[in-house]
């Protein structure tokens, strides 16, 4: 009798590694934005209200307002390798893949739109990866990014006959090597400015305050990281967040009324960085360079940089190697 389990497709069994980030728009204009903040909305690790109250709201209002004006966002970062966002993540994954050799192969996915997490599991199974870590490149955990890339690796691993074995990247927001990755790339940038800053706000994507309450780790990861890159680069740092979303409450202090704030106490050179962000993207390159420095010169600021992410610069790709090769400790 034939066993076709006893034969596995490939000699050799290989490891995969794949990086997951948030998800982005196939293209910046309305149609595409629609389709994608469906899917991300649509998450219940998202939008923690119950369904049947949520979808008609989303539907109704959001989904009908919204895709305009972020498709009008994302075309003012658009690149000719599409969205940043997307781009930056291949070449994180182009990259470490140089940095590993054969027998690992890395690749890269999105929670939200294209590549699925469930397609790049399946790839990496069919080219004899039976071991995969899933790095979702998120520093600090949060139930609505960490746990839902998780969420989707476990969904697709329920799916398969014969599944590969899986690890998961933990947070690391207080990663020395992330810290000193940040240090460095900070200060590199602050020496090419042509001024210097009054003040350093460390932006964070916010969170309705409500999941602090409710035990989501991610409020006191972020204010770790701002305490620990404060003391590595040994001056203070404003921890703010961005981005809010809806009617509840957020996280405070919000990223935008501190900036409008600080000209009026004297602070008018600001230096804003994002160190909750693994690559740059409509977050970043819309909402604080663009957005965040009018609010910031309206209200009296004389000068204002927004400093690049960590990205796929050579700091940034050899933190990554440090905190990935950890996870595969026994398997390579
Ligand atoms: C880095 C961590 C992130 C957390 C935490 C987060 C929570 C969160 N976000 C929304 C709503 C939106 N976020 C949007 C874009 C976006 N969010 C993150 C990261 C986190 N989000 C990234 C990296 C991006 C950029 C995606 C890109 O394509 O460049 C958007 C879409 C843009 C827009 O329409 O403004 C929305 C909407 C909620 C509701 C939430 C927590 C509950
Ligand atoms: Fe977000
Ligand atoms: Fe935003």
């Amino acid at each position: 009798m034939n066993h076709p389990a006893d034969h596995p497709p490939v000699p050799s069994p290989r490891i995969g590694v794949l990086l997951v980030n948030l998800g982005t728009p196939d293209a910046a204009e309305p149609r595409a934005v629609r389709r994608y903040l469906a899917e991300f909305l649509s998450d219940r690790r998202v939008v923690e209200i119950p369904q049947i109250l949520w979808q008609p709201i989303l539907r109704g209002i959001i989904l009908t307002t919204r895709p305009k004006k972020s498709a009008h966002a994302y075309a003012q970062v658009w690149s000719e390798q599409g969205s940043p966002l997307a781009a930056i993540t291949r070449e994180q994954a182009a990259k470490l893949q140089g940095a590993f050799g054969e027998g690992v192969i890395v690749d890269y996915a999105m929670r939200y739109g294209n590549p699925a997490i469930q397609e790049r599991l399946a790839a990496l199974k069919a080219s004899g990866c039976e071991r995969i870590l899933v790095a979702p490149l998120y520093p600090q955990y949060c139930a609505a990014t960490t746990a839902t890339a998780n969420d989707m690796a476990y969904a697709g691993l329920a799916k398969m006959r014969w599944q590969p074995a899986l690890r998961t990247l933990p947070p690391y927001h207080d990663d020395p090597a992330y810290i000193d990755a940040l240090a460095g790339s900070l200060n590199e940038s602050l020496s090419r400015l042509d001024f210097v800053p009054d003040a350093i706000l460390a932006s964070f994507h916010g969170m309705p305050e409500r999941t602090l309450r409710l035990g989501d780790p991610y409020h006191c990861h972020c204010r770790k990281t701002g305490r620990l890159l404060a003391e590595a680069l040994g001056r203070e740092l404003l921890v703010t967040f961005q981005s809010r979303f809806g009617r509840a409450k957020w996280l405070e202090p919000a990223t935008d009324v501190v900036l409008a704030g600080l000209p009026a106490k004297g602070i008018k050179r600001v230096a804003l960085v994002a160190p909750g962000f693994s690559a740059d993207c409509v977050e970043t390159l819309e909402e604080l360079s663009i957005r965040g420095r009018e609010t910031f010169l309206e209200a009296g600021g004389t000068d204002f940089a927004s400093l690049p992410c960590l990205n796929a610069s050579e700091r940034g790709i050899d933190m990554l190697k440090i905190i990935l090769r950890r996870e595969l400790a026994g398997w390579v």
